[in-house]
């Protein structure tokens, strides 16, 4: 089901929240809208679902019609049969599983026998058929959100929307279901637009990451592209770049083009960063910095550890380089990693390879 969201806008009590936002989603794809909390993304999933009317845009799905706000089209919700899932399981606690998966079914007005047969099969899908006579209430919160999966799945006709639907499960659940509803999207052939503010989960899952940041589309590529070429500070931010610093100015030395970078660093500029100039920005990752004297071309510099913290397989080290910016470093957690950089004060020097630099035009 390809779905298309054209020159979509929407203000809530005269403030724009939705900003000429443009998707093209193919059939089949998978689409995650990342970003901060407030930039709209679920304002653009209700609208796809009828839950908001846009001021502006149209939105159309396979070719029909959901909404087209000039001339006032909008068809009701339950017309465009998109299966929804939410980050509150909202399942009704009166009802056994299968009656809550069966609602929707019910609601369409879907013929007994064709309904029992779709419940148990999407029962079965989710892994939850031996607990379809259990309560909510019976079930863990992992069980939960695969009932209400379940009941998203059964009444959807090719498209699926989710709202941050593993927000309320622990890190290892959530790493588990969100690999069963890959699963999922690929065997019944949706085409699914999931909104999360969790980059981890956006890459994991997506064919292709729309970041968004107040209201307008920021970037829009495949995990593979915004994790390793943001196009602005914003989305370096977002998709993990810990150090962002601005170019001052650029000058040349020794016939070499050599820029001044915030925070008093120098870099000569080579094959990643020929395009730099004053007002753009450097950014790399902190497992891209090294500890240790200069090597090949790149940032060279020195400065005092701040402080450090574990963070699992490495720690994370705060370097304050000349005028007090911080830089965060990754390095190994060792024995002496932990003496070195516990409590501050140490003066390390360190390096960043040049071909590990992204330059941002904003
Ligand atoms: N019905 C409403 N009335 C007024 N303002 C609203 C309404 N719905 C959303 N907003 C506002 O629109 C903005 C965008 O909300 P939206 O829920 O789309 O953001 P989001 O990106 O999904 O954020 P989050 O990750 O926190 O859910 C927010 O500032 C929110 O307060």
């Amino acid at each position: 089901m390809h779905i298309d969201i054209s020159s979509l806008s929407k203000a809530f009590n005269g403030n724009p929240i939705l900003k000429d936002i443009n998707m093209s989603i193919s059939s089949g794809e998978f689409i995650t809208l990342l970003g901060p909390s407030g930039c709209g993304k679920t304002t653009t999933l209700r609208c796809v679902a009828g839950l908001e009317t846009p001021d502006q845009g149209s939105i159309k799905v396979e070719g029909k019609t959901f909404v087209q706000a000039q001339n006032k089209t909008f068809l009701p919700t339950h017309k465009r049969q998109v299966g929804m899932v939410f980050q509150s399981y909202a399942l009704w606690p009166h009802m056994s599983v299968s009656a809550n998966v069966a609602y929707p079914l019910k609601r369409q007005k879907t013929p007994q026998a064709e309904l029992k047969q779709r419940v148990a099969t999407t029962l079965e899908a989710v892994g939850m058929g031996q607990h379809a006579n259990r309560y909510p209430h019976e079930l863990s919160g992992g069980q939960q959100q695969r009932v209400a999966l379940a009941r998203g799945l059964v009444s959807a006709r090719g498209v699926m929307l989710f709202d941050e639907p593993l927000s309320n499960l622990d890190a290892k659940l959530r790493i588990a279901m969100r690999s069963e509803i890959r699963r999922l999207h690929d065997k019944f052939g949706n085409t699914s637009i999931y909104v999360t503010h969790d980059q981890d989960e956006a890459l994991a899952l997506s064919d292709r990451v729309i970041i968004m940041n107040g209201g307008v589309v920021e970037q829009m590529g495949t995990p593979a592209e915004v994790h390793t070429r943001p196009v602005s500070s914003f989305a370096a931010d977002f998709v993990g770049f810990e150090n962002i610093l601005q170019c001052q100015a650029v000058s040349e030395e020794t016939g070499r083009p050599v820029a001044s970078l915030q925070g008093g660093l120098r870099l000569p500029l080579g094959a990643a960063t020929a395009s730099l100039a004053p007002g753009k920005f450097v950014a790399f990752r902190s497992s891209n910095v090294i500890i240790c004297d200069p090597q090949e071309t790149g940032i060279d510099g020195s400065g005092t550890v701040r402080d450090s913290s574990y963070t699992g397989e490495s720690r994370t080290v705060i370097v304050d380089i000349a005028d007090g910016t911080g830089l965060t470093v990754a390095v190994p957690d060792t024995v002496d990693a932990v003496t070195t950089y516990r409590h501050g004060g140490t003066e390390v020097r360190f390096h960043v390879p040049e071909p590990s630099l992204v330059v941002l035009d904003r």
